[in-house]
């Protein structure tokens, strides 16, 4: 099958590169030049642990091309497969112009029959629109299918996760789209769930929801924990290892960030306001996501003392979370900026992202700047703030670390340190709720 993917994001990339993988011939579609070029020479413009390895194979294989060519890419393939963003609206809701625009291209273009697949992440009601949007764009009416077929890739662990996936979700009224959706997916063993694509849109919403609240649920006990004197990883231990409620999404910090928890949770609570079924529940998970970088402000004002203009603290780590280059709504960078206004200095490293000016809304400069390694970013400074879980600092050298840092604190927004190792090393030590 000639697949058309529609975006070369992180999900369009890994999508396409899933499809050469099962032997079909994958064109990657995108307006952006510079990943374009990237991609054609097997490059990734992300970091994406072993996913580069796969491009450049199916590159230099010729089974996947790249092109900014939207008519001749939509004429040729028979599957298009819709994966641009759908970032976050003012009012929480998702801002579906490049789907639209997407939409529409195929319209113009397409001469014969197509599935159009939304992998995006959209809203209940989307499917509707996408064939609204290219209908209106046809200039005589020529058949295609709709398909609603969310992607629940993590990033960092993308390829695993999208070779691998728990479940496969597939929207559709249409029986023949639906036969050729279970053709393309038949090499996966997981349950493949058949629905229509108003129920696999809110599956896509309620799943990253659900991760989203259990988080925010173990952060607040987090707080009840430290209130208490106990230790909040055993009691995620202890209540994961009921089947009933997994292992995973329980491990408490500084609270959830990336390009879709925080956005797809607000679209959802959007979703349910304009329909008058307000999820309360969800609207205490957002809140309590918010609080989670005030509270460990908090717990570092304990430490350093209530004024901390002209003190100088490392943060360690900038991505939302290990193994992937993304920034977006990073606890690290909402904690920075709260840091920035009790006017610390901040000195900042991460073994992956390198912030530039202007990209992240930071104000890089001589208060607030990022260093090549741990030890000059640790050098004279009051405190160590741990923000992302990168293996790489799951195995410092404290001993070396306290010898450069003017005085011993460590503040671990995500429970990665060995506690008792760091105090008797003389360490003064913080975290959440690991007593
Ligand atoms: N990042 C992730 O881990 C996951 C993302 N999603 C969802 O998948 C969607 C895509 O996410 P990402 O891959 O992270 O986005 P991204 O922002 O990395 O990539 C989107 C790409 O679409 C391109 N694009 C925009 N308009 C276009 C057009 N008219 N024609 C061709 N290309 C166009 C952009 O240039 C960009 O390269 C979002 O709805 C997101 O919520 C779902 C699961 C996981
Ligand atoms: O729709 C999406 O884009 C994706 O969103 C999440 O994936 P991702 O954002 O890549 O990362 P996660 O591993 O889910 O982590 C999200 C945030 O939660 C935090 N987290 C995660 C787990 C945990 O126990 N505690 C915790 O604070 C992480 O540090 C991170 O900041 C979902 O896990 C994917 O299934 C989904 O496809």
């Amino acid at each position: 099958m000639r697949i058309l993917i529609v975006g070369t994001g992180y999900v369009g990339t890994t999508t396409g590169l899933i499809f050469c993988e099962m032997g079909h011939q994958v064109t990657g579609l995108d307006v952006d030049e510079q990943k374009l070029k990237a991609l054609h020479a097997g490059k990734l413009h992300f970091y994406e642990p072993g996913l580069e390895e796969l491009l450049s194979k199916h590159v230099q294989a010729g089974n996947i091309l790249f092109t900014n060519n939207t008519n001749k890419a939509i004429k040729k393939n028979d599957v298009i497969f819709i994966c641009v963003g759908t970032p976050k609206q003012e009012d929480g809701s998702a801002d579906l112009t490049y789907v639209k625009n997407v939409a529409q291209s195929i319209g113009k273009h397409m001469k014969e029959y197509k599935v159009v697949v939304t992998k995006s992440t959209v809203p209940v009601g989307t499917a509707q629109l996408v064939t609204e949007w290219i209908k209106s764009c046809q200039k005589e009416p020529i058949p295609f299918d709709v398909v609603s077929n969310p992607e629940f890739l993590r990033e960092g662990s993308a390829l695993y996760d999208a070779l691998n996936p728990d479940r496969i979700v597939i929207g559709t009224t249409s029986k023949k789209a639906r036969g050729i959706m279970r053709e393309l997916y038949q090499g996966f063993q997981c349950p493949i769930i058949e629905t229509n694509p108003k129920s696999s849109e809110l599956i896509k919403y309620a799943a990253n929801s659900f991760l989203a609240m259990k988080i925010s649920y173990i952060n607040e006990l987090a707080r009840l924990c430290d209130r208490l004197g106990i230790n909040v990883d055993d009691v995620s231990q202890g209540i994961g290892l009921d089947q009933r409620i997994g292992p995973h999404f329980l491990k408490a910090g500084m609270g959830y960030g990336g390009s879709c928890f925080p956005k797809d949770v607000n679209a959802l609570l959007q979703t349910a306001n304009a329909n008058g079924i307000p999820l309360t529940i969800l609207e205490r998970v957002v809140q309590v996501n918010a609080e989670q970088s005030l509270y460990l402000l908090d717990k570092i004002k304990q430490g350093l003392g209530s004024n901390l203009a002209g003190k100088t603290v490392a943060v360690l780590g900038l991505s939302f979370k290990a193994n992937t280059d993304d920034t977006r709504e990073s606890p690290s960078l909402v904690l920075i900026d709260h840091l920035l206004k009790e006017r610390a200095n901040i000195k900042m490293h991460d073994p992956i992202v390198k912030l530039e000016e202007g990209t992240t809304g930071l104000p890089i400069g001589p208060h607030c700047q990022q260093l090549q390694t741990v030890a000059e970013t640790v050098s004279g400074t009051d405190a160590v703030i741990l923000c992302t879980d990168w293996d790489e600092y799951k195995q410092l050298d404290w001993m070396a670390i306290q010898l450069l840092m003017k005085q011993p604190y460590i503040f671990d927004g995500r429970n990665m340190v060995d506690k008792a190792v760091v105090e008797a090393l003389g360490f003064h030590y913080t975290g959440f709720a690991n007593h």
